[in-house]
């Protein structure tokens, strides 16, 4: 799809926002070599269904499963480059009037294009903490000596109270970080337009954003290879990757 087959429309809504609001899920990253969350798993972790790792429950029953694959995820973002879509974004928070820009992503790449301020709904792999006191942990960033092997690994212990430090993010059946989700619920319900980015909107309360953003008349523009349950809501629906459509966005 190239931009003289952009509907006009779109680039005049963009032209004329007053605040614009972007919503991006694993899609956005999948261009820098992260597979998406339902492809994540290979090798060693094929075995396994993400939504029951990425779960306290999995934690407490086997840390060193659940650590292994977090450092595993960890080091192959580290090893990644932000794309042409990470870039688009940063650039269009400085082209647009107002930008706000919610990520359900880990990865940290949008931070690395250089966008400022990224509300990140589902947290971050390179936050640990401790799993009792909260205390934060640092990683080293890359341990050339030991690169994970993709396999168990047990997770470091919390210097003040010894217990294990578990990942950054927000695993199934938790809450979101409160002002995360505030400000984000907020932006989607003042913004005049929403682009949601790489998502397929299955996963809650992130899916709710753009259908709260429609309900407050907001324009919504999904850009997704494949149809996702936002297809009927959505006023354009950009058939194609991220990396290969923002950019066309850009002045
Ligand atoms: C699956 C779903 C049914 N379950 C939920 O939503 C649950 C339960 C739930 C709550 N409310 C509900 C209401 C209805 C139904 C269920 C629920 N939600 C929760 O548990 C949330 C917490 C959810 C957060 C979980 N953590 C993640 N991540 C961090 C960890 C980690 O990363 O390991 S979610 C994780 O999965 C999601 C994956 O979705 P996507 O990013 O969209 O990725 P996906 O692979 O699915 O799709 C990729 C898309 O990109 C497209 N694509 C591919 N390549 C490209 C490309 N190149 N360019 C563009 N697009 C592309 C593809 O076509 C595709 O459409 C992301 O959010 C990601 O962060 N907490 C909670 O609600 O707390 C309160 C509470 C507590 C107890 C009980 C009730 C309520
Ligand atoms: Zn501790």
């Amino acid at each position: 799809m190239t931009k003289d087959q952009f509907p006009p429309a779109l680039l005049d809504w963009l032209r004329t926002s007053k605040h614009l609001a972007i919503l991006t899920g694993a899609g956005v990253s999948q261009e820098s070599g992260i597979p998406t969350f339902r492809d994540a798993l290979s090798g060693f972790w094929s075995r396994f269904d993400p939504m029951q790792l990425a779960t306290p429950e999995a934690f407490d029953a086997d840390p060193s499963l659940v650590w292994g694959w977090y450092e595993w995820r960890r080091s192959q973002v580290l090893e990644c480059q932000p794309n042409a879509a990470h870039r688009a974004i940063a650039e269009l928070a400085v082209q647009v009037q107002r930008l706000t820009l919610i990520t359900q992503n880990v990865d940290g790449l949008h931070e690395r294009a250089g966008s400022p301020d990224v509300l990140c709904l589902h947290g971050s792999l390179h936050r640990p903490y401790c799993r009792a006191c909260g205390e934060p942990h640092r990683l080293p960033q890359r341990d050339a000596s030991r690169p994970p092997k993709g396999q168990p690994m047990p997770p470091p212990a919390c210097a003040s109270c010894g217990d294990h430090i578990r990942p950054g993010v927000v695993w199934f059946g938790e809450v979101l970080p409160a002002d995360i989700w505030t400000a984000s619920e907020k932006a989607a319900g003042s913004c005049d337009l929403l682009m949601s980015v790489g998502t397929s909107s299955l996963v809650y309360p992130a899916a709710a954003l753009p259908r709260i953003a429609h309900r407050k008349g907001a324009k919504l523009v999904q850009i997704n290879p494949e149809p996702t349950s936002l297809d009927p809501l959505a006023d354009v629906n950009l058939r194609g990757t991220a990396a290969q459509l923002l950019p066309h966005l850009l002045r």
